[in-house]
């Protein structure tokens, strides 16, 4: 069986590759560093290290990689022939794979009436819909009809801690071991893909939401407001006592919306919430605060895991989410030079104005309720700042 991956990154060797793998899948990752496909190709295999105290070592062998940027023609063939295709590229860069696969896709129906299914392994709501719809814009409309019927992009949630890595050895990858990979069946074409740790979903929404609206939205309030506090990794902010309560917060703000929207027992969502703040204080793991809050824009973007819960919140309670809107104005203030999407918001902030940034990056009207409490948490940060 083939598997062809676009990204071989943190995620895409330290968890897709793993499992892919572990259920006996030749691997093709596509990447467009240069080293990491050198590296793929000259060893054919890498270590998957546990970070807890067994620092169990997995090896994952049948691999190889791919340079889409020089190769892609290579890139073309192997989807015309995969069993599976899955990314973890980042959202921003969904769009620059979907004419490969797009091509590939095309090809194969030339060969063979083999369905397939693309499965975007992205911290998004609806990841494989955006890939589909890519993908589609590359399409001729009489060419719509076959590739609907034929290939499937079913959404998918993923979950495990894989931070920036640091080792000797460059494709080594340390990964938390607790990991979670819900995929919608109802959108799998022909047969479902049979990898070991996907759990098949009927309803992927309250997965998706439980996981960006807890881990994700915990841990960008824990590099943001950590950030402001100086610190440098995820860790050292959970392990200041007002950070760690200032998370829990957070959380206990999304995760009212959580249960209440989708009925979810009180008890075990706290259970799963706690679960979550004991991975983040992982002392066997080094997180930086810049590569969880990196991408600013795109996390408080409306539909993503500051914006989407605060609104939600409201809507279903009628009050003001108190921390969600100071970590909302801390994203704001995150000035981190060497983040593009870091340094736009604060030339944003400087050129227009407060309010329309706001307006303009998380989509909440300028005069709202919810835009005068961003503000008003903005400012006070901004003064304690100033003191210190
Ligand atoms: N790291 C985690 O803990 C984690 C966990 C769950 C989900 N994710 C999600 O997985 C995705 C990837 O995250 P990551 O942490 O692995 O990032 P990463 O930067 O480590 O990996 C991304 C890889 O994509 C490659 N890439 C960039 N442009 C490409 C292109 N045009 N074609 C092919 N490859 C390209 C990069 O070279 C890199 O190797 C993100 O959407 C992220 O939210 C990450
Ligand atoms: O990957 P991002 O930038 O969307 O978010 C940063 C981290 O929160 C994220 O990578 C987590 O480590 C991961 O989602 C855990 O499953």
């Amino acid at each position: 069986m083939l598997a062809v991956h676009f990204g071989a990154g943190n995620i895409g060797r330290g968890f897709i590759g793993n499992l892919l793998f572990q259920s006996g899948y030749e691997t093709v990752f596509v990447d467009v560093n240069q080293e990491l496909v050198d590296l793929l190709n000259e060893k054919n295999q890498y270590a998957v290290v546990h970070a807890d105290e067994s620092q169990e070592e997995l090896i994952i062998r049948n691999v190889s990689a791919v340079n889409s940027g020089n190769d892609p023609e290579q890139v073309v063939e192997l989807i015309a022939k995969a069993d599976l295709v899955t990314a973890a590229v980042g959202p921003n860069i969904l769009p620059f794979i979907a004419g490969s696969i797009a091509e590939g896709l095309r090809k194969r129906i030339e060969k063979s009436d083999a369905p397939l299914n693309i499965i975007a392994c992205e911290n998004m709501i609806g990841g494989s819909t955006l890939l589909k719809e890519k993908v589609f814009e590359k399409l001729e409309e009489n060419e719509k009809p076959l590739f609907e019927s034929r290939f499937g992009f079913p959404d998918a949630a993923v979950d495990r801690i894989v931070p920036n890595q640091s080792n000797e050895d460059k494709l080594m990858v340390k990964v938390e071991p607790f990991y979670e990979w819900a995929v919608d069946e109802t959108k799998i074409i022909g047969k479902r893909p049979e990898v070991e740790g996907i759990t098949y979903v009927q309803d992927l929404k309250p997965y998706i939401e439980r996981k960006l609206f807890t881990v994700n939205t915990g841990h960008a309030a824990a590099a943001y407001i950590g950030y402001q506090a100086g610190m440098r990794t995820i860790d050292e902010a959970m392990n200041n006592g007002e950070i760690k309560a200032l998370i829990q917060q957070t959380l206990q703000e999304t995760g009212r919306m959580l249960v209440s929207k989708y009925a979810f027992a009180p008890d075990e969502h706290q259970q799963y919430i706690e679960k979550i703040v004991h991975r983040f204080v992982n002392p066997y793991i080094t997180d930086e605060v810049t590569r969880v809050g990196r991408s600013p824009i795109r996390k408080l973007g409306p539909a993503d895991r500051l914006v989407s819960p605060a609104i939600q919140f409201l809507e279903l309670t009628g009050d003001i989410p108190v921390t969600l809107t100071r970590v909302i104005a801390s994203a704001l203030l995150y000035d981190y030079k060497e983040d593009p999407e870091a340094v736009k918001i604060q030339e944003t902030i400087h050129e227009k104005g407060m309010e329309q940034a706001i307006e303009e990056f998380t989509g909440i009207e300028a005069g709202s309720a919810l835009s005068e409490a961003v503000m008003e948490q903005y400012e006070q940060l901004k003064s304690a700042s100033m003191r210190k």
